[in-house]
């Protein structure tokens, strides 16, 4: 069995890549890193070290690469060819990577007629049917209606935290020991291949997407743009601060009212949910930047992402979202030269002002929450101490 996988990062290798290899599929990874893709041709493998006590260390073999700058017609050839197609590429990143797909799709639907399912695995509500869309933009309504008749884009969830070492020899991705791969099985195209090791199939994706953006991505987010305020450098370090420990706390809390009241769960998983994930975060094994953590912020202040939303959310239910406030406001001072998203941010606040950029990216319109924003980032520039609530 083939499986095609766009992005070869840390998620492509630590998680997806890793588990099509254990369900039996041979892996060929696209992805647009030279250095990467000629690492794993030399190699015909690459490792994964996982971060438990024993810190064992598994070689994940054989696994080819392609770089679809160069190699488009090769990439084209094994979209004709796979038994299953998988994407973590960064939501972004979807639309540059649809012109490829499109264009193997097309090739597929006239030479192999085999039922194929493309799975993004991306940290976003629906990645897979965005990808979807960014294909359909680039073929004509009838091809699109071919292309449907075969391939299926199955939404998904995808929990591990994962990250790479840098080794002038081998690919090496590290990451932690748990992990969670939830794909919408109504969804799914091919019934005919093994279920793929590591994940569950479930008819109804919306609680276990929502729980891990709004849990696991906003507490994470909230402590890389309040970590920073402390200038700490990583997550690990920031969480030894038993304030910010405690804001985390308080605000996974916070949005954990909204799960009790829309989705079908008990205050006592909630309360497990979130005790499991603070200890995953703590966990004194791995050293998370804050800037990995903390990187696209327009992305993550945007209306429907991880902490606009939980917020909106909680404001309509009429509950409480002060502690996600202050975690939205923190994201707009949150400041990192070298991450595009993140300068332009900080350019257009130069520009027109925290107000206008606070409607702008958030999309919020009602004034009482604007102002509440726009209050709360004042009082973090002049000292964050004094805003963490208790
Ligand atoms: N790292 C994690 O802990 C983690 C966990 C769950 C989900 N995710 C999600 O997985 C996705 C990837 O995250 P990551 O941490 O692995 O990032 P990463 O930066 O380590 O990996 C992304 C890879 O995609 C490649 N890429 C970018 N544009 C491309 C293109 N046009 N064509 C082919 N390859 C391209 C990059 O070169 C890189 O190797 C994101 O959506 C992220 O939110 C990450
Ligand atoms: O990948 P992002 O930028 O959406 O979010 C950064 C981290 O929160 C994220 O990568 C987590 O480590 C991961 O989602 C854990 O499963």
């Amino acid at each position: 069995m083939r499986a095609l996988h766009f992005g070869a990062g840390n998620i492509g290798k630590g998680f997806i890549g890793y588990f099509l290899n254990k369900t039996g599929y041979e892996v060929c990874f696209v992805d647009v890193d030279q250095k990467a893709v000629d690492q794993f041709n030399q190699n015909n493998r690459y490792l994964v070290e996982i971060l438990d006590d024993a810190r064992t260390v598994e070689s994940i073999s054989p696994v080819s690469a392609l770089n679809s700058l160069t190699q488009a017609e090769e990439v084209i050839e094994q979209i004709e060819n796979a038994d299953i197609i998988t994407t973590s590429v960064g939501v972004n990143n979807l639309s540059r990577i649809a012109p490829v797909l499109s264009q193997g799709l097309l090739r597929r639907i006239k030479k192999n007629k085999n039922k194929l399912d493309i799975i993004a695995n991306e940290n976003a509500i629906n990645a897979s049917s965005t990808l979807k869309s960014e294909i359909e933009k680039l073929v004509a309504p009838g091809e699109m209606d071919e292309i449907l008749t075969l391939a299926g884009f199955p939404n998904a969830s995808i929990d591990r935290l994962a990250l790479s070492r840098e080794d002038e020899q081998d690919q090496i991705a590290i990451v932690e020991p748990v992990y969670e791969w939830v794909i919408n099985q109504k969804e799914l195209a091919n019934h005919e291949l093994p279920s793929i090791e590591g994940a569950t199939y479930v008819e109804e994706l919306k609680p276990y997407i929502e729980r891990k953006l709004f849990v696991v991505n906003m507490g994470h987010a909230a402590t890389a743009y309040i970590g920073y305020l402390y200038n700490e450098s990583t997550i690990q370090s920031a969480l030894q601060r038993p304030e910010i420990e405690q804001f985390v706390r308080g605000v996974m809390n916070e949005t954990a009212q909204y799960f009790l009241k829309k989705h079908n769960v008990s205050q006592e998983e909630m309360k497990n949910y979130i005790k499991k994930t603070i200890i995953r975060f703590k966990n004194q094994n791995i050293s998370d930047n804050i800037f990995r953590v903390g990187r696209s912020p327009i992305r993550k202040l945007g209306y429907d992402e991880r902490l606009v939303k939980p917020m909106r959310e909680l404001s309509e239910l009429d509950l409480p979202s002060d502690y996600l406030a202050v975690a939205i406001s923190a994201g707009f001072i949150y400041d990192d030269p070298q991450d595009g998203e993140s300068a332009a941010l900080q350019d257009f606040i130069r520009e027109h002002g925290v107000e206008q950029a606070i409607r702008h990216y958030t999309g919020i319109t009602d004034d009482r929450i604007l102002t509440s924003l726009k209050e709360n980032y004042f009082k973090l520039k002049e000292n964050v101490t004094s805003v963490l609530i208790d």
